[in-house]
């Protein structure tokens, strides 16, 4: 039992006030877990543990307004990890003094979705947390008396967050947990979205976009065999990255002839198009390029990006007619508290990459500059350091 149990702490975080706006950081208020939640410190103040977080383009697509579900005052962040520091009733899949990392996509195991075997995506918590809520309709985080959002069901840019037990895993203490932190979100979206798409080994992949999810494709498609990973990317400084990560060829779209679209050059240099293509830029007119760029017949793209509110896709329903399939992917269509445990050994085994997508390092008390550096071009990852 932690001192603190059954308490009100009082901690820092990052709270954005209105969207558009920068975060600042506050002193608030972390009430303590109701039935089934878990209290998690961020933040490990015993200088053995000093965590880390990932801050994603979903963070900042929602700190910009562009999120047609954003609710503000909010926390943001949902790529960290951290310690249990209390549970409430009920709890019996984490302990206090865990090392967990809590999931934007819950797993409760029992709900139609859960017991489908058909997604990852579990309807237990899913409308209260797109209400920035708590189960029971409230919040734990108050900030100069005001109510904040959660975020994702996760908030982790907070030294102290409240997760549902149904949103959180424990993962072995032995891999660093400011390193494993970062699949929270997206390294394990890349690696799913590969490993659960049959048919990639011997295959033709193109990735759109070259970031971290664009990376995690790439790295991920080599890793089961396919047989040529075109990289494309607006930013020619992606082209080392995409090569270091397995990409077996790299064009720059707009450095095509005049008039030349991206896809009717892909079909060309592939004889006839792609087997997989995935867009990881949340542009829809890329989407519908790597639509395009599937092969006649049986060419499968997967949407990756998140796009903003107001945006639609759009293709001649004929692509689809002549076999192309368009299909998504959310979390990789992981099931966190199955599945990272075995991703984490994973990468204690070496299978996986972590260290090698994070780029930029930011104190806390500087996480606007990390998402600028997210719009810099020369950013992988930037984590906050909790410290
Ligand atoms: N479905 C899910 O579960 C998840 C979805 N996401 C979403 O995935 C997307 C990718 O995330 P992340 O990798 O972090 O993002 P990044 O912005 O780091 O990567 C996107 C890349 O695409 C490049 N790009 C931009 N426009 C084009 C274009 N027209 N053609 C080709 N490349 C282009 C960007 O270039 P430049 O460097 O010049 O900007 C950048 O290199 C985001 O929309 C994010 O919200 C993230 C996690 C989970
Ligand atoms: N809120 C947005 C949709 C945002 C979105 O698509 N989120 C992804 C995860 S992105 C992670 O970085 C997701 O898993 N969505 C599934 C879900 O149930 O939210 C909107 O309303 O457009
Ligand atoms: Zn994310
Ligand atoms: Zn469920």
């Amino acid at each position: 039992m932690s001192a603190t149990a059954g308490q009100v702490i009082k901690c820092k975080a990052a709270v954005c006030w209105a969207a558009g706006e920068e975060l600042q950081i506050e002193d608030i208020e972390v009430e303590p877990p109701k039935a089934n939640e878990v209290r998690i410190r961020i933040l490990h103040t015993d200088g053995l543990l000093n965590i880390i977080q990932g801050i994603c383009h979903t963070d900042e697509y929602t700190r910009s307004g562009k999120d047609p579900e954003g609710l503000f005052p909010v926390i943001l962040g949902h790529e960290g990890g951290g310690v249990v520091e209390s549970i409430g009733d009920g709890v019996t899949s984490v302990a206090v003094g865990d090392h967990v990392i809590p999931l934007y996509t819950a797993e409760c195991r029992e709900c139609k979705f859960c017991k489908s075997g058909k997604t990852n995506l579990c309807g237990k918590v899913r409308t209260t947390q797109g209400a920035g809520l708590m189960t029971d309709s409230t919040s734990r985080f108050t900030c100069k008396g005001q109510k904040i959002h959660h975020f994702m069901g996760t908030s982790t840019f907070s030294e102290y967050t409240v997760v549902a037990d149904v949103s959180v895993v424990a993962v072995d203490k032995q891999a660093r947990l400011d390193r494993v932190c970062l699949l929270g979100c997206g390294i394990t979206t890349a690696w799913g979205s590969v490993v659960k798409q049959p048919g990639i080994k011997g295959s033709t992949v193109a990735v759109f976009g070259v970031g971290a999810i664009g990376l995690g494709v790439i790295t991920t498609s080599q890793l089961v065999g396919a047989t040529r990973i075109i990289a494309i990317d607006t930013n020619d400084g992606k082209e080392s990255w995409a090569t270091k990560f397995g990409a077996t060829d790299f064009v720059n779209p707009t450095k095509l002839p005049e008039g030349k679209r991206i896809q009717d050059h892909l079909v060309e240099i592939t004889d006839g198009g792609l087997d997989y293509t995935f867009d990881c830029t949340g542009n829809v007119q890329v989407m519908r390029a790597a639509l395009e760029a599937c092969h006649k017949g049986w060419g499968i793209s997967t949407v990756i990006g998140v796009a903003a509110a107001g945006q639609e896709i759009s293709t001649r329903p004929f692509q689809l007619v002549t076999g192309r399939t368009w299909r998504g992917s959310a979390f990789g269509g992981v099931k966190g508290r199955t599945e990272i445990p075995g991703l984490v050994e994973d990468y204690l085994n070496g299978k996986v990459k972590i260290d090698e997508y994070v780029t930029h390092k930011r104190p806390f008390a500087e996480i606007n500059k990390g998402f600028h550096d997210m719009h810099a071009g020369d950013c992988i990852r930037c984590v906050v350091d909790m410290d």
